[in-house]
This record gives C-alpha cells, sequence and structure tokens, in this order.
C-alpha cells in the first residue's frame, strides 16, 4: 500500500490500456478513453457555464504566460463525483488530497507556457500555497475534446507531446523517487490554433486538503 497522496507506477499499471513514457527522467503516463464522450460533454457544459480568467501562484511578470480560462468544478455535481470515483480507482490517491477538481478552457491564440505544477521550494509564495496541505504529489489531467488546431501539450525535457483526444487521461509524478521536486515535468499547454480545447485538472497534495 501506498501512502494517502500517493499513486506508483505499479498501481496506475495495473489498469489495462495505461501506457508509461520509456524515460527514467519521468514517470508519465496515457490512457486513452479514460472518461466516455458523454461525461466529456458533461463536463464542459459545467466549464462553460462558470469560468474565469486562469491565474498562476508565483506571479513571473508575464501577463501572457497563462491566457486561458478555469472553472472551479462544484464537488456536488454529479459528473464531478462520478470523475472523482474513477480517479481514485486509478489512482489508488485518498481523495481527501485532492484539490477540488477544475476545468481549463482555451479559445484560439490561449496557451499556458512552459510551468511546473508544482510550488517552487525557494518560490516566495511556497508557505502561502504549501503550509497546510504540502506539496503538489501527483497531477491528473483529461481531455475533453478534439482542437480542430494546436492546443497540445508539451513536455519539452522528455521530448514527449500529447495531442487533445476526447477522454485522454495524462498523469505524472511531479516528484523524483528520492521525494524531491522534478523538473523534468516542464510542461507548455501549447496555443490553440483553431477551435476550443478543454482540460479537466487535477492535483494531489502530501497531506489531507481543507475543503
Ligand atoms: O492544457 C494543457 O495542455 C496543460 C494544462 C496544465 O498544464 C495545467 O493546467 O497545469
Ligand atoms: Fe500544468
Amino acid at each position: 500500500m501506498s501512502a494517502a497522496g500517493e499513486s506508483s507506477a505499479e498501481t496506475l499499471l495495473q489498469r489495462g490500456g495505461v501506457q508509461r513514457v520509456p524515460n527514467a527522467k519521468i514517470e508519465l503516463f496515457q490512457l486513452k478513453g479514460f472518461l466516455s464522450s458523454g461525461h466529456c460533454r458533461e463536463l464542459i457544459s459545467l466549464i462553460d457555464a462558470n469560468r474565469r480568467p486562469s491565474t498562476i501562484a508565483d506571479d513571473n511578470g508575464d501577463a501572457y504566460f497563462r491566457t486561458s480560462e478555469t472553472c472551479d468544478l462544484e464537488a456536488s455535481e454529479p459528473a464531478v463525483q462520478e470523475l472523482e470515483v474513477l480517479l481514485q480507482s486509478l489512482s489508488g490517491i485518498d481523495p481527501a488530497h485532492g484539490e477540488p477538481c477544475q476545468g481549463q478552457r482555451y479559445a484560439p491564440g490561449q496557451e499556458f507556457k512552459p510551468h511546473t505544477d508544482y510550488f517552487a521550494p525557494d518560490g516566495a509564495d511556497y508557505a502561502k500555497f504549501c503550509s497546510v496541505a504540502g506539496q503538489r504529489t501527483w497531477t491528473f489531467m483529461i481531455y475533453l475534446n478534439e482542437v480542430e488546431a494546436g492546443g497540445a501539450t508539451r513536455f519539452k525535457v522528455v521530448g514527449k507531446t500529447f495531442q487533445p483526444e476526447t477522454g485522454k487521461l495524462l498523469c505524472w509524478n511531479n516528484r523524483r523517487p528520492d521525494g524531491s521536486v522534478n523538473p523534468n515535468t516542464l510542461h507548455h499547454g501549447m496555443k490553440v490554433r483553431s477551435g476550443v480545447k478543454y482540460v479537466i485538472t487535477k492535483w494531489y497534495r502530501e497531506r489531507e486538503w481543507e475543503w
């Protein structure tokens, strides 16, 4: 058994269809068809109904760093509850360690420039974001639709680019085996060129999240 905020390669690979990127620098996986297209459509309507400009944790002075919109998904929505159950059964992570699910929406020209999901341990806002629930452990991300052009997610350090595909899940460990943060997880939500891109992001913490 792993610790409550933890998944592992062993747990994830128990699920048929899970593929690991063959690179020792990162624990990064994909699973096609994780969500049905109907479930994706329901989540897209929730995102469309309640979106706001996206923000970033440590302001880096670039107003165009993350130009998408974000939706904080209500945990009481049936489509969100169903998603939580599916995530737990795949990852083995106790949902109490999860931040609330978010939706992200990118219109043409919008992107999230190269970044890591963990909080920089030497960043100005580290204590503010991590003092209660601790560092981010795992990221789970699901594409909700196909994008006409652009909108791929690029992991530059490990030379891997993923195309949006309805219901496809990516997940990765934000830390190395020794527990330190892993800069090889650097990733770029690339500009949408045509169409609209919708994704779900789910981040887990070392300790329980205070809802
Ligand atoms: O939209 C993407 O492809 C990446 C999203 C992302 O990295 C994030 O929301 O942290
Ligand atoms: Fe990210």
